[in-house]
């Protein structure tokens, strides 16, 4: 498979690696310093683009593969205000986009556990929720984009939280998402339930970046040949 990297950054390069390893050749490698080698003629010769780019970048890099029939996977977060501009542009011209907050299995298996201790907990008032995240100190955006993605999974589920903030909760009906940056952190979820009696905890700590990486490599493997909108969710799950 042909791929093209947009955004050779920390991510970028844990994802040539195992792309290399497993075979695959990079065809373009983008970054903000060789924006100007980000042609048509050059997104053109790849059969998928993995994006990683940031919150500030990542819309106009996603468009502009969709736009020249360059199937995109996206790991960029802070930027999903504009999913359904992306998702119009998808469908408007026939092609193929997979996003994930989170590429990794493991933390897509904590998505499952999340949901399901959620809707657990559904019927025990008695248990309040908080979140934890912690990430290194070079990351842009918070909360991560995990941790919004965990949220919007215990709002759906739990019932009795109306919303999420990235601070101490004012009041019961919100979620607090709590964000550390320390170094080198590569990701780290906490989802703590507590209650007078006892406190329930799931945790998943990123130990480094070949997660994320390989998952987003198994993403562009489904995504080539394919058209239309996925999640990780269909490439683990069906
Ligand atoms: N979904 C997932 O599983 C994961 C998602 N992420 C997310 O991925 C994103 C990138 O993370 P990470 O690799 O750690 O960040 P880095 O800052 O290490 O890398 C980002 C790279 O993108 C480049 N870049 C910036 N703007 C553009 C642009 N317009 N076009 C092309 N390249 C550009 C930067 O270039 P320069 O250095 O020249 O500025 C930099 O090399 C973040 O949003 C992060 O939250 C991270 C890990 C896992
Ligand atoms: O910026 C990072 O590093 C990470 N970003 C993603 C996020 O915002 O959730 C995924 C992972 O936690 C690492």
């Amino acid at each position: 498979m042909k791929i093209a990297l947009i955004g050779y950054g920390k991510m970028g390069h844990a994802i040539e690696e195992i792309a290399l390893a497993k075979g695959h050749e990079i065809v373009l490698k983008v970054n903000i310093d060789n924006i100007q080698e980000f042609t048509t003629d050059a997104i053109k010769k790849a059969d998928v683009a993995i994006e990683f780019t940031g919150p500030e970048t990542a819309f106009d890099n996603i468009i502009k593969c969709i736009e020249n029939g360059v199937p995109v996977v996206s790991g960029s977060t802070g930027w999903l205000d504009k999913l359904k501009e992306v998702e119009d542009a998808v469908k408007d011209k026939d092609g193929a986009f997979l996003y994930s907050s989170n590429y990794s299995i493991g933390v897509n298996l904590f998505f499952e556990v999340n949901t399901y201790l959620a809707r657990l907990m559904k019927d025990y008032p008695e248990y309040d929720v908080q979140m934890e995240e912690i990430h290194h100190t070079q990351k842009k955006d918070a909360p991560s984009g995990t941790a919004i993605s965990l949220a919007r999974q215990i709002l759906e589920n739990l019932g009795r939280k109306k919303d999420w903030v990235n601070q101490p909760a004012a009041n019961n009906e919100e979620l607090s998402i709590i964000s550390k940056r320390v170094d080198p952190a590569p990701g780290t979820h906490v989802i703590t339930y507590t209650s007078d009696i006892d406190d329930i905890e799931i945790k998943h700590t990123a130990h480094n970046r070949k997660g994320f990486a390989s998952g987003a490599v198994v993403a562009a493997e489904f995504l080539n040949d394919r058209k239309g909108i996925y999640s990780m969710r269909d490439v683990l799950f069906g």
